[in-house]
């Protein structure tokens, strides 16, 4: 396929939505191939123990680098980009996914506890390009909900995913700014009319008030994307 992504994880059943979402036609039709190991597979011990005490101190547990050593020596080629979801990652945006969507593999390492022992991520550096991303600046208890969110925005960019690909470039944050409002039938619904304006079949005022909409709701919702103070 176009794509390959490997998923190291403890709850390897959170992905199994992955085989019917738009990314199970993908994977149908070749374009991206998912694999889900479960980190359990690489311990060695009668309980299959993934974390332990941080040195140091401090409140909670830290995943141990064993498992997650002979997980990704596994998976874990030189070609790949490690992608490993974290709090204090570099903020994931538009612009990293379509870079990401031009990558022939992608592995995702995710994390539960307070985080994975940091001499793993050190060692794949030296085996691989590797990326701490963050979701967003809000606390999850793991990797897995932000890696299923980055798999889902790299997946539809990658060509052949998305049926109609011009759905792609004008959507938000391609311009920098919001979408326009969209509506569809009926023409009034609960006595709310449709603008009438796109009712009108003029088409180049359609899209100037289009333009406009973007800029009103950018400005109100997100003046951080305008530049403006
Ligand atoms: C001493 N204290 C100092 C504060 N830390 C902070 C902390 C460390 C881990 C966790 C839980 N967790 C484990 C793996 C993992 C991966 C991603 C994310 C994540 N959260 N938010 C995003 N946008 C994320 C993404 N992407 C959270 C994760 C929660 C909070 C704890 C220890």
């Amino acid at each position: 396929g176009r794509m390959r992504i490997d998923i190291v994880t403890i709850f390897p059943e959170f992905f199994g939505v992955l085989d019917v979402s738009l990314l199970g036609k993908a994977r149908e039709r070749g374009i991206i191939d998912v694999a889900v190991h479960d980190l359990r597979d690489y311990t060695h011990d009668r309980h299959r123990t993934v974390d332990d005490t941080p040195y140091g101190g401090g409140a909670g547990m830290v995943m141990r680098p064993e498992p997650w050593g002979e997980a990704l020596d596994e998976v874990l080629t030189p070609d790949a980009v490690l992608i490993v979801p974290s709090p204090a990652g570099e903020r994931f945006t538009q612009a990293l996914a379509k870079q990401l969507a031009t990558e022939s593999r992608l592995v995702f390492a995710c994390g539960r506890y307070e985080g994975i022992d940091q001499r793993v991520v050190e060692h794949a550096a030296s085996v691989a390009r590797v990326r701490e991303v963050s979701l967003g600046d809000y606390v999850l208890n793991g990797g897995e909900v932000a890696a299923m969110a980055m798999i889902e925005a790299v997946g539809r960019l990658v060509p052949g995913v998305i049926g109609n690909p011009e759905s792609l470039d004008e959507e938000s944050h391609e311009d920098g700014l919001l979408e326009y409002p969209s509506y569809t039938k009926p023409a009034v619904w609960r006595e709310r009319e449709v603008p009438p304006i796109l009712l009108s079949g003029n088409h180049g005022a359609i899209a100037a008030w289009r333009r406009e909409q973007q800029v009103e709701r950018t400005r109100r919702v997100r003046p951080d994307l305008l530049g403006d103070a």
